[in-house]
């Protein structure tokens, strides 16, 4: 507390592209608003670089990570710390942005270790299946942690953001708004903009599903078809998105999929994102080189999203024999592991069944 107002301080666990982009966002803003302490602690998953050096040593040599986000300075009071427990010490809010397949174990490892009343949010697109079924990543977080955790999800390519180019984003929250807000002021500067929504569930799903509708995006430009298909594709996929949404959680809202997290990331990741680039270059070797294979060499470290949650949700599918009202969620992921050839993507919606059998009535579509 300081002169009887809270004060905060800010921890960003993931030092990625977007991590690094978000860890300079937040540092711009905690160096100017009193209610935050200008600090802002990183933590770095460390890696030995080519040059033998340590990427959170040249992190804090160079005020750049030349790894994830060469060419930017992240602002002096970006402190890149690869040990876990001392990165988050005394903080109170707690970003979490690394690739959804490494959270439950730092989670797991932060567990007893974080500040009574510390506050998380997620910036992570995905999602985790357990045998009791589908798990929310921030569902995850807060579980495993005791603790409240809203998500921002937008169309954010973090290169865009490094350079100041306009943005939007949307943070989910459940029941307190209060906290949300102060998420907001946090993110928000005049070249990104954050509305918040009450509808968590509904952002991050919008963030999650959004990914397989990108390698169908891809796959579509590795084909060399042009606009038209794609446009189809991204109507095919938001409307899958939506109705897998709802049929998950009813209460997810409609609106939703019209603000950032849901239509404009869904536009800008088809464009422009990693998801994208990998599955174009994986249809133009007509499926001979896996993804993973691809992911190493394009992205050189970077994690590609996609691919993982096409699997996550095709067990989900299966599970709860919904496969035939997914065609496009299920086709990607049939191509993803070379069960059917790239060219299926568009040979799926011979086959799109009536859509209307759920609940017999049409509530989705
Ligand atoms: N990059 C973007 O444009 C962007 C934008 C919005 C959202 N996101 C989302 O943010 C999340 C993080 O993506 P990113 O772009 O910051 O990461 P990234 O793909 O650029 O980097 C991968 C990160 O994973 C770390 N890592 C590798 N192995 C690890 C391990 N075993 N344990 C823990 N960490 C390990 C690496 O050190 C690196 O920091 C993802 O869910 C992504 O979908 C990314
Ligand atoms: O580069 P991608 O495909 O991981 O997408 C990045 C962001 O999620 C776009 O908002």
């Amino acid at each position: 507390m300081e002169n009887g107002h809270a004060k905060y301080r800010v921890a960003v666990i993931g030092s990625g592209n977007w991590g690094s982009v978000a860890s300079r966002l937040i540092a711009s803003n905690t160096a100017k608003l009193p209610s935050f302490y200008d600090e802002v602690r990183m933590w770095v998953f460390e890696e030995i670089l080519p040059t033998g050096r340590k990427l959170s040593e040249s992190i804090n040599e160079q005020n750049e990570n030349c790894k994830y986000l060469p060419g930017i300075k992240l602002g002096t009071n970006v402190i890149a710390d690869p040990d876990l427990e001392s990165a988050v010490k005394d903080a109170n809010m707690l970003v979490f942005v690394t690739p959804h397949q490494f959270v439950e174990g730092i989670c797991k490892k932060l567990v007893g270790k974080l500040t009574p009343g510390a506050e998380a949010i997620s910036l992570i697109k995905g999602m985790e299946v357990k045998m009791e079924g589908p798990c929310m990543i921030s569902k995850l977080i807060a579980d495993t942690l005791g603790i409240n955790c809203c998500v921002l999800m937008g169309a954010n390519i973090a290169n865009e953001i490094a350079v100041e180019e306009f943005s939007e984003a949307t943070i989910g929250y459940r029941k307190d708004k209060e906290v949300a807000n102060r998420w907001a002021k946090l993110f928000t500067t005049p070249y990104f903009l954050v509305s918040v929504a009450e509808d968590i569930e509904g952002v991050e799903l919008c963030g999650t599903l959004k990914n397989i509708v990108a390698i169908a995006a891809g796959l579509v430009d590795g084909l060399d078809m042009g606009n038209n298909t794609k446009a189809a594709i991204m109507r095919i996929g938001l409307r899958e998105m939506r109705a897998f949404s709802k049929l998950l959680f009813p209460s997810v809202r409609d609106n939703t999929f019209f603000e950032s997290c849901g239509v404009a990331d869904l536009i800008t990741t088809c464009l422009g994102g990693r998801n994208r680039r990998v599955a174009e270059a994986f249809a133009r070797n007509g499926g001979k080189r896996s993804f993973d294979e691809l992911e190493a060499e394009m992205l050189r470290g970077q994690k590609l999203q996609g691919v993982s949650t096409a699997r996550e949700v095709y067990e989900v599918l299966t599970y709860r024999g919904w496969q035939e009202l997914f065609p496009l969620l299920s086709t990607v992921h049939e191509i993803c592991i070379g069960q059917l050839p790239p060219t299926s993507i568009v040979e799926y919606s011979e086959h799109t069944p009536n859509l209307s059998i759920i609940g017999g009535h049409t509530p989705f579509y």
